[in-house]
């Protein structure tokens, strides 16, 4: 720390004071603090943003009689640092300058006007189009589990949860928010908890700040009210949220802290959405990573599942559809909206509605930015042009549709403008306005008579001065006189220095050039005076203008909310029946029976990669399981397409599920609650864990979750082991899914002693990639044709030629294959995998255990804990 931070506040410059104020009120934050046309930083903001920006660091003057250590970004350019720090995990407090220059004694009064952090983004330069910024706070329970809150400030919901312990983490993957809140007073081991759920790597390698509040921010009742207040209700049971008490305390320090960052109250938050756990369809982390659905598996966005149906034409319609993928409902009522919408859509209507929507500004996020006062002025022309769009959107769907669907009666409901809306803004602001309101150039001429009249000084400004030019010249006789103006000097009358004699006595000296003399006159002055005055007073005009419209503004941010949410929803049906149209999918069927029966079946992603690649054309493929059928072991050699066909059942299930229709010649699909994968083998070199440990761990939490509406995919289990070992836990496990948890699952398995487990088990059968040897020479060809019965050998010699391993090699190991499998049929072990384990006598647990088991720590107090103690040595010491 800088010595001149231990000095007296009173021993600092006055403008040093003020800064300092203003930084002990943001501690943990950067503080931009405005000078001029820069953004300047002190002392340890000035040291680490040296650091992370890579902009100088600088001593200038001195405060406390210590040098003072700055640095600082220009004002114009500041939204390029600020995403830089951002991506970074920073925050940052922008101090401006609110006081009048002109009259401040001392220095100009200065005030945070926002932070802006990673979770409260609402800047489309900072933000992806693409994504949300989401910020979520998170409160333990009074026993175990714990209450969640979240929002997007642009999208205006607050959603709440409670989950369980062993969920949170699942929770906070799902979601991904920018930050984490949670309360200075948690215990050390929920610290700990949540810090390393913050710092786990999200796919995209997006991250989680964890921020510390004070902990009366997390308060129940206070959470509340300050939901009632939100919502403008007198009861939160509406919403069925009024037993969430943990997610109240969460939601309470979650809005204070939005608040904090926006400086002022969220108003346009109207809606709650509580979140229940078993309302979704489970999509694990793994299962998002292993099917490639927002990142592939090199952590790239495309090409991804979304990158192939996001063909939205807005930002707000593809954040709509990536929530629909990411969060599948397990009732159908939602995805069967959809599908008859998608229907009502495919007769060509699409077409003419994406027109429009194209080009249609992210109405959603200047709602949001315009009740938060930071909207822009073109985000406002861009939303009067979107308001015109709206209506035609609307008038389209009226006509073009015959027998509208209740989704899209709905969403037509809503894309009516609010009255006045677009006249408004359409009178008051230019058609093409300046960035920024302080340029001035926003506010339109004819909306304001006194802004007219001073810009109409300003305009008369060049006629003046011409005819001033032509009179003095005639005055003179001075033929290359010329009047001029420029920022730093005004006004001023040009003579060359060889006319410097002919200047007359009035002229008074400006300025010395080294071919000229630059002059002014008292007419000249008055009328500077006059001018620079009228446009200064044009510009603060034109602010406070501003001000007015976003005041006539905030009664609309309601219903412009709702219509942004129907153009969001109508622009993703819209790209979903475009897909639909192009890909040659179809309308999933929704069934009670428990059944996942799909005819013809397409990986949708690997299918457009081969047609990009001309690379053959994708071979289709049935998958029926039902209740007498619930498992598939696979076989089949390397590259034969097994990953593939498993991956395009569960992408199936999942597209039905979202409400969209799928690759596939039909689909019959029963209730589905959790799509579970255990897919590829990758070291977690960050968590210390070897593939194996990852691998088995990932197995458990499937067997501990997986229920006879869950699909369960399994690639490969137990080769992270020898093959004794894996084997066996690949029988174990494939047993356990059969019997206990009776998932539909698929099982792809190199262990060719796997394919006698139908014969003991009675919903498995076996299946295989069809794959044939061609061309001589051990060539193999692929038909990735998924045939019944187990595969009859696995190739991995031929495989290995074809992917160039030495010919010498090649022939070792068919040598060695050859004296593998006679000396195995000799000496094969007539072992029973799949015979039920012998029962063990469970032994009695010792009484130290049955009374540690007894004990909840959480529900302990500290007296309680202690006097726990003593009971369990007095156990121990029993003989
Ligand atoms: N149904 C199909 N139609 C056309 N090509 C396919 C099909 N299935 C797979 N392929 C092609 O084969 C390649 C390998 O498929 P996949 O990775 O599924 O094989 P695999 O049997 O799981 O192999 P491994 O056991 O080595 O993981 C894919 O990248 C794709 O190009």
């Amino acid at each position: 720390m800088s010595p001149a931070l231990n000095a007296p506040l009173d021993k600092h410059t006055p403008m040093m004071q003020q800064y300092l104020a203003i930084k002990a009120e943001y501690p943990h934050t950067l503080v931009f603090y405005r000078m001029g046309d820069f953004y300047e930083l002190f002392f340890g903001d000035a040291e680490k943003a040296a650091r992370l920006l890579d902009i100088t660091l600088t001593q200038r003057g001195q405060s406390a009689g210590e040098p003072v250590v700055m640095a600082g970004v220009p004002f114009h350019s500041v939204d390029t640092y600020l995403a830089r720090l951002i991506k970074l995990g920073e925050s940052v407090a922008i101090c401006e300058q609110v006081g009048d220059v002109a009259t401040a004694k001392g220095p100009v009064e200065r005030k945070v006007v926002r932070v802006v952090t990673p979770g409260t983004l609402t800047d489309s330069g900072l933000l992806s189009d693409k994504s949300e910024a989401l910020l979520m706070a998170v409160h333990p329970g009074a026993r175990t589990g714990y209450g969640l809150a979240w929002l997007s400030v642009t999208q205006g919901i607050v959603f709440l949860a409670q989950c369980a312990g062993d969920e949170l983490a699942d929770w906070l993957a799902r979601i991904g928010p920018g930050e984490l809140l949670y309360s200075a007073e948690v215990s050390t081991t929920t610290e700990k908890t949540l810090q390393n759920l913050a710092a786990a790597q999200q796919p995209g390698g997006q991250r989680t700040v964890a921020v510390v509040r004070p902990a009366w921010a997390f308060d129940a009742a206070l959470g509340e009210r300050k939901l009632l207040e939100q919502l403008q209700a007198a009861s939160l049971a509406a919403w069925d949220a009024q037993a969430l008490p943990d997610a109240h305390a969460a939601a309470a320090a979650l809005l204070n802290y939005a608040e904090h960052t926006q400086g002022r109250a969220l108003t346009h938050v109207r809606t709650l959405r509580v979140a229940r756990s078993d309302e979704l369809i489970d999509l694990p982390a793994n299962t998002r990573r292993n099917l490639e659905l927002t990142h592939n598996l090199r952590g790239e966005t495309s090409p991804t599942l979304f990158s192939l149906l996001d063909v939205c034409c807005t930002g707000m319609g593809s954040r709509t559809l990536r929530c629909w993928m990411l969060e599948p409902r397990r009732e159908r009522t939602q995805a069967t909206e959809r599908l008859s919408a998608i229907e009502a859509l495919r007769g060509g209507l699409w077409q003419s509605l994406r027109q429009v929507l194209k080009g249609a500004s992210d109405v959603e996020r200047i709602t949001a930015r315009t009740a938060l006062r930071q909207v822009r002025p073109r985000e406002l022309t861009g939303l009067a042009q979107t308001l015109g769009r709206a209506l035609q959107v609307a008038s389209s769907l009226q006509a073009g549709l015959q027998n509208p669907t209740p989704l899209l009666q709905r969403i037509h409901s809503e894309l009516t403008p609010p009255p006045g809306c677009t006249e408004l803004l359409q009178a008051a602001l230019l058609a093409e306005p300046a960035a920024l309101v302080r340029d001035g150039g926003v506010i339109a001429d004819g909306f304001d008579a006194d802004l007219d009249e001073l810009r109409g000084i300003q305009n008369n400004c060049d006629g003046f001065l011409i005819d001033l030019e032509t009179r003095e010249r005639a005055r003179t006789g001075i033929a290359n006189l010329r009047v001029q103006f420029n920022k730093v000097h005004g006004f001023y009358i040009e003579v060359t220095q060889g006319q410097i004699d002919k200047v007359p006595d009035d002229y008074r000296r400006r300025q010395t050039l080294k071919n000229a003399e630059r002059f002014i006159t008292p007419e000249l002055k008055a009328f500077e005076d006059k001018a620079l005055s009228a446009q200064e007073r044009a510009l603060a005009r034109e602010k406070w203008l501003y001000e007015q419209l976003l005041d006539s503004m905030q009664a609309w941010v309601d219903p412009l909310t709702r219509l942004a949410r129907a153009l969001a929803e109508l622009d993703a049906l819209c790209a979903l029946t475009e897909r639909s149209l192009t890909l040659n999918w179809t309308a999933p069927q929704f069934v009670a029976e428990p059944c996942i029966e799909i005819r013809g079946g397409r990986h949708p992603v690997v299918e457009a990669r081969l047609n990009e690649t001309s690379g053959g054309s994708f071979i289709a493929n049935d998958t029926v399981l039902g209740p007498k059928q619930r498992m598939q072991v696979i076989t089949g050699p390397n590259m034969g397409g097994k990953s593939t066909y498993m991956r395009q059942v569960a992408v199936i299930v999942l597209l039905a599920s979202m409400g969209s229709h799928v690759p596939a010649l039909s689909c019959r699909l029963g209730p589905i609650d959790a799509i579970h994968t255990r897919i590829g083998a990758a070291d977690d070199l960050a968590n210390a864990q070897s593939t194996f440990m990852v691998e088995m761990t990932e197995a458990a939490q499937i067997l501990h979750a997986a229920t006879p509406q869950s699909l369960v995919l399994m690639d490969e289990i137990g080769r992270g082991t020898s093959t004794f070992d894996g084997l066996a836990l690949a029988s174990g496990i494939a047993a356990h899914l059969h019997d206990k948890a009776k998932a539909f699952t698929l099982f792809a398995t190199h262990y060719f002693e796997l394919t006698e487990f139908p014969a003991t088990h009675h919903a498995a059968v076996n299946v295989h990639v069809s794959a044939v040897e061609g061309g001589g020479k051990g060539n193999i060809v692929f038909l990735h044709q998924i045939e019944p019965g187990p595969a009859s050998r696995s190739y991995g010699i031929q495989v290995a030629r074809l992917a160039g391993v030495p010919g010498a090699v090649v022939q070792h190991a068919r040598h060695a294959l050859a004296a593998l499998e006679g000396q195995s049929e000799k000496s094969r072990l007539q072992v029973d995998l799949f015979a039920a384990a012998p029962v063990e006598e469970a032994p009695e647990p010792h009484p130290l255990a049955s009374a540690l088991q007894d004990i909840d720590p959480d529900a302990l107090s500290p007296r309680e804990a202690l006097e726990q103690l003593y009971h369990l040595k007095k156990i121990a010491t029993l003989p």
